[in-house]
């Protein structure tokens, strides 16, 4: 029987980035309660929770840790990173216990995330970007990573072409244009999410540079599709501006969904993403989602 079956989950959104939170710490089976693909996939059919990020809560593994946090994109495959995610667990959980600050472990490293710097905003501390092609990661070599050879559509006339690549604990690939929507994303984003050149696939972003402090964006979301908001996007996208000395380190980012705070500390070259976490509603996982899954 799948862990999630009959258990409480809460739906909510960061920014309209569609997110579910379950907490199976708790569970009885616990270090063991694991979530499989199938049961990611199960709950994101149109007769469960649909959502683009499912956050599940595991029994901490390091001391000083609150949870082991593991991140399932809508098609079951399973993410680093999720700063929209990680806004939501966190308001969801300061709620419940009065918490300001706490550290979580993901399969990306530790994240610190607390309450602020206003009351209805929340603050992921989203570690340090990487810039190698190893750790994107590419499938060949290139020295520098502000701009690497990739395009779609014609060779001398290109659609979209020469991308910044960062990881953020998971790969992005940033295309920089004048006007996010005059792209047909829905078309480009599957070729470039699967193209041979990211072997653990990526998350594609249109960036317009409005000025030094103001970036718009919109992201085709590897295992999901086009979402409303993406934040370890809006972190990888200032950090490539900031790189690229296009952008200023700190800038707010215009999504689809709304607007997000980045900084990336001059101090130890973490990045900050801050923003807002709405509840929706919460419930309980109809146990026949999961009649399906072995
Ligand atoms: N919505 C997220 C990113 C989720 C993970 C991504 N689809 C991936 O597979 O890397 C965010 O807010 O960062």
């Amino acid at each position: 029987m799948s862990a999630l079956a009959n258990h409480a989950f809460a739906k909510m959104n960061g920014i309209g980035n569609e997110i579910v939170v379950v907490d199976l710490r708790d569970s009885n089976a616990g270090s063991k309660a694991a979530v499989t693909p199938e049961d990611a996939r199960a709950v994101a059919s149109p007769a469960g929770v649909p959502y683009d990020q499912l956050m599940v809560l595991q029994p901490p593994r390091l001391p000083g840790t609150e949870a082991f946090i593991r991140i399932y994109n809508n098609d079951g495959s399973e993410a680093g990173a999720c700063g929209n995610g990680m806004r939501c667990v966190v308001r969801r959980l300061f709620e419940k216990t009065g918490q300001t600050a706490v550290t979580f472990e993901t399969r990306a490293g530790l994240l610190n995330c607390w309450r602020g710097p206003a009351p209805d905003l929340y603050t992921v501390d989203m570690g340090a970007p990487k810039f190698g092609w190893q750790d994107i990661p590419l499938a060949e070599e290139f020295r520098d990573t502000r701009y690497i050879e990739l395009q779609v559509g014609p060779i001398d006339a290109p659609v979209l072409h020469s991308p910044s690549v960062v990881s953020m604990g998971n790969p992005h690939a940033i295309f920089w244009v004048d006007d996010v929507n005059a792209y047909d994303l829905e078309r480009f984003g599957p070729l470039l999410e699967n193209h041979p050149i990211f072997p653990e696939r990526a998350n594609i972003t249109l960036a317009h540079i409005v000025d030094r402090d103001h970036i718009t964006i919109r992201t085709w979301e590897r295992g999901v599709g086009l979402t409303k908001a993406c934040g370890s996007a809006a972190c990888a996208t200032a950090v490539a501006a900031a790189r690229l000395k296009r952008a200023n380190r700190s800038v707010e980012i215009t999504l689809p969904g709304g607007k997000l705070a980045i900084e990336w500390r001059e101090r130890d070259g973490h990045v900050l993403m801050t923003g807002t976490a709405d509840f929706e509603y919460e419930g309980r996982f109809d146990p026949a989602l999961f009649a399906n899954v072995a």
